[in-house]
């Protein structure tokens, strides 16, 4: 094996530079001459072929014959689309790793590029061969190929380049240096304040996690820090690539706490290659479902800071989110089978639709042997005939009387209308609880299930008031996606981030709502922020996986960490700045002078309230007007100054983070801990508790 040297390296960096420039000026001329082709074709199928296909006239043939051309043109012009994006992306930085396996350089880089021969130039990342790289060592390996079978492989050498603006900088052979130097360089870049891409130094505990196969099932628990959701965003990536055929974006679906992280995901996913991933929160899974259109859930932020006010609420958190009430929920839904539904007497304008001791005989004794979810499907399609007879019936009625009166004139067929749109006005409410299936009534359902005679009357309360809590959402979504067997068919793989923050009941809706998908549930105990308790998730048949090293801060503010959860976090980090720990009487003052310094890159202000963000950014704005005040429902994060509320910064990470009232935090060391874990470089506390 010949070993290259540096200017050897950054010639052959130079050949691949100008290869790509070659190929991607090539793959422009390509893509103005298909899309002329397409236009032609277009231009032909409009000129020769008339608009209105007509049998007759045998140009059904000749359109027909021309579809595949049609097909082959487009598909080309896809191909030349993502080349010619990979190959711009990838000219200045083709690469970042190499390893000489049994004999062979094998240079990785975000896309595979291969030359007209079909030789392999650079392999990307997520092919099973560049798994090599990221057991960050040498020697006698194996890799695993899709098929789930591992081929043996000898790695006689590794390499990481530094490289910028299509140049080499810099080069390290892994097993010349102890450590990872670009992944320290990384880590001490404090230049940017987007999320990271990581793909040019995963770990090897992370690369394990990204590359499971899409049929496992797996829980990540690590610090923060440790690379979760960079994970995620690589696994997503690396999915994506291994079932090219049969996986799209819209089959992948992340949960969030927050809607921020849309940005998130535009930032990184891109650079992977991939783009168009959905993302959602817990929270908008009701609106999923019309049939909770209008009733009023209180919003998760809103739930911790009650829960953090008021000691009243706790008992009926835990309780609604025990693994006790779920388990006595599966008992209480079986036995509706044979007892207990509840229905909504049906009431129209005009006069009764249909009773609730109607609707519960015909339940129990009339599509007694189906299950429930075909009993109602069955009752709601009865309903609508009904309904429609009903509509008819009356359109009949009224029009005779329309008729008969003389006080209406008008030909037959105005009246006939006029007649039909009263019907449907009387029987308007009727349709829509049909159609929405109100009929059942699920509130009612839920406050029975529930044993405990004081949370049933709070319950009753909530729902006479429509005043739904938080911890009410789950259990309600949950019987209704059971008794009428709602589930998405699409999402084929769901990641979950910062899963700690939901009970069982909460995943175990996500899981059976998106039936069809494997997930990547990815969190930490110690980050769990809501003050109510909550036992364990229960995560039968995930691989369970422990990230260890956290990359994130420095190892000041790793150690600082410590102080709070003891041994919570293995600091994989570099030294920065002692934590500030600061008594001052004039906190806006302090925050003011950070600002004004102009040394820190980015800061974040994070306040205990939304009143104190709102007045923070009051005092500053004007003075900083690069300043952004976050809101509850904003999508941008990346910005040079943020204020926000401590709810809200969950999950993302900036160079500076200041902690005013600091000793509003005495209560809970967990949203210290997660406050305290957001600052990669700088941490100031202002007035903690001693
Ligand atoms: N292998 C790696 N190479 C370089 N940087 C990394 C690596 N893994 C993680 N990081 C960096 O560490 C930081 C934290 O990563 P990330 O936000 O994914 O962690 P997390 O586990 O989700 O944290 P939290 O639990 O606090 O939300 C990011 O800046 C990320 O780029």
């Amino acid at each position: 094996m010949k070993i290259l040297s540096f200017e050897e390296e950054a010639r052959h960096l130079a050949f691949i530079v100008d290869f790509l420039k070659v190929f991607n000026a090539d793959l422009k001329d390509r893509q103005s001459t298909t899309t002329q082709g397409i236009l032609e074709t277009r231009q032909d199928i409009n000129e020769n072929i008339s608009n209105v296909v007509d049998f007759a006239d045998g140009n059904v043939m000749e359109f027909v014959q021309m579809l595949p051309e049609i097909r082959r043109t487009e598909m080309n012009y896809n191909y030349i689309e993502t080349m010619r994006e990979r190959t711009e992306r990838m000219i200045p930085k083709p690469y970042f790793g190499k390893i000489t396996v049994d004999g062979e350089p094998i240079y990785i880089g975000t896309g595979t590029i291969k030359n007209r021969d079909n030789d392999i130039l650079i392999y990307d990342w997520r092919t099973p061969v560049a798994s090599l790289f990221y057991e960050n060592t040498t020697g006698d390996l194996s890799y695993r190929i899709p098929d789930g079978s591992r081929i043996d492989a000898t790695v006689e050498q590794r390499r990481q380049f530094i490289i910028e603006d299509s140049r080499l900088l810099n080069m390290f052979d892994s097993d010349v240096y102890i450590g990872d130097e670009i992944l320290q360089r990384m880590i001490t870049d404090s230049s940017q304040s987007k999320l990271k891409n990581i793909v040019s130094t995963i770990q090897q505990e992370q690369n394990d996690v990204i590359r499971l196969p899409l049929s496992q099932d797996t829980l990540v628990y690590g610090p923060p820090g440790s690379g979760k959701t960079s994970l995620a965003m690589q696994r997503i990536a690396f999915l994506l690539y291994q079932h090219k055929e049969t996986l799209n974006p819209e089959n992948i679906l992340l949960i969030s706490p927050n809607e921020v992280f849309n940005d998130y995901l535009s930032d990184v996913l891109p650079e992977l290659g991939e783009n168009h991933v959905r993302n959602t929160t817990f929270f908008r899974l009701i609106s999923h479902f019309p049939y909770f259109k209008g009733r009023h859930f209180e919003h998760v932020y809103d739930n911790i800071k009650r829960l953090r006010q008021d000691d009243e609420g706790h008992d009926i958190y835990e309780f609604k989110n025990s693994l006790e009430y779920f388990q006595s929920l599966h008992g209480f839904m079986k036995h509706l089978e044979t007892d207990g539904i509840e229905f909504r007497t049906l009431q129209g304008e005009n006069g009764l639709f249909a009773t609730r001791e109607e609707l519960v005989h015909t339940f129990y004794n009339e599509l007694g042997g189906h299950p429930i979810s075909r009993r109602l499907s069955k009752m709601q399609e009865r309903l609508l005939s009904r309904y429609t007879e009903e509509v008819k019936r009356l359109t009949n009625e009224r029009y005779r009387e329309l008729r008969d009166s003389n006080k209406y004139i008008g030909e037959a067929h105005e009246l006939k209308k006029e007649a039909h749109d009263f019907a449907k006005k009387q029987l308007k409410t009727v349709h829509r609880q049909v159609a929405l299936f109100r009929f059942v009534h699920f509130e009612k359902l839920y406050v029975n299930s529930i044993y405990d005679r004081k949370f049933r009357n709070m319950t009753v309360r909530s729902v006479k008031e429509n005043d739904f809590k938080y911890e009410d959402i789950a259990p309600l979504l949950y019987m209704y996606i059971h008794l009428l067997g709602r589930h998405d068919r699409q999402i084929q793989h769901v990641l979950i981030d910062e899963v700690q923050d939901y009970s069982n009941i909460q995943y175990y809706v996500m899981r059976h709502y998106y039936r069809k998908a494997t997930f990547t549930s990815l969190g930490d105990p110690n980050q769990q922020i809501h003050p109510g308790r909550k036992d364990a998730l229960v995560a039968k048949n995930h691989v369970q996986k422990r990230l260890e090293r956290s990359y994130r801060s420095t190892n000041q503010i790793n150690a600082f960490l410590n102080s709070i959860i003891p041994d919570s976090i293995q600091s994989a980090s570099v030294d920065g700045d002692e934590v500030q720990k600061v008594q001052t009487e004039d906190e806006l003052g302090y925050v003011r002078d950070i600002l004004r310094s102009g040394e820190y890159p980015q800061v974040a202000i994070i306040t205990p309230s939304r009143e104190a963000a709102d007045h923070y950014y009051a005092q500053l704005e004007d003075e900083f007007p690069q300043m952004k005040n976050l809101g509850e429902t904003d999508t941008l994060y990346n910005q040079s100054f943020i204020i926000l509320p401590y709810y809200l910064s969950k999950g993302f990470e900036y160079n500076t983070v200041i902690l005013t009232d600091a000793q509003s935090y005495s209560d809970s060391k967990h949203i210290l801990y997660v406050l305290a874990s957001r600052a990669t470089r700088h941490l100031h506390l202002l007035n903690p508790t001693e």
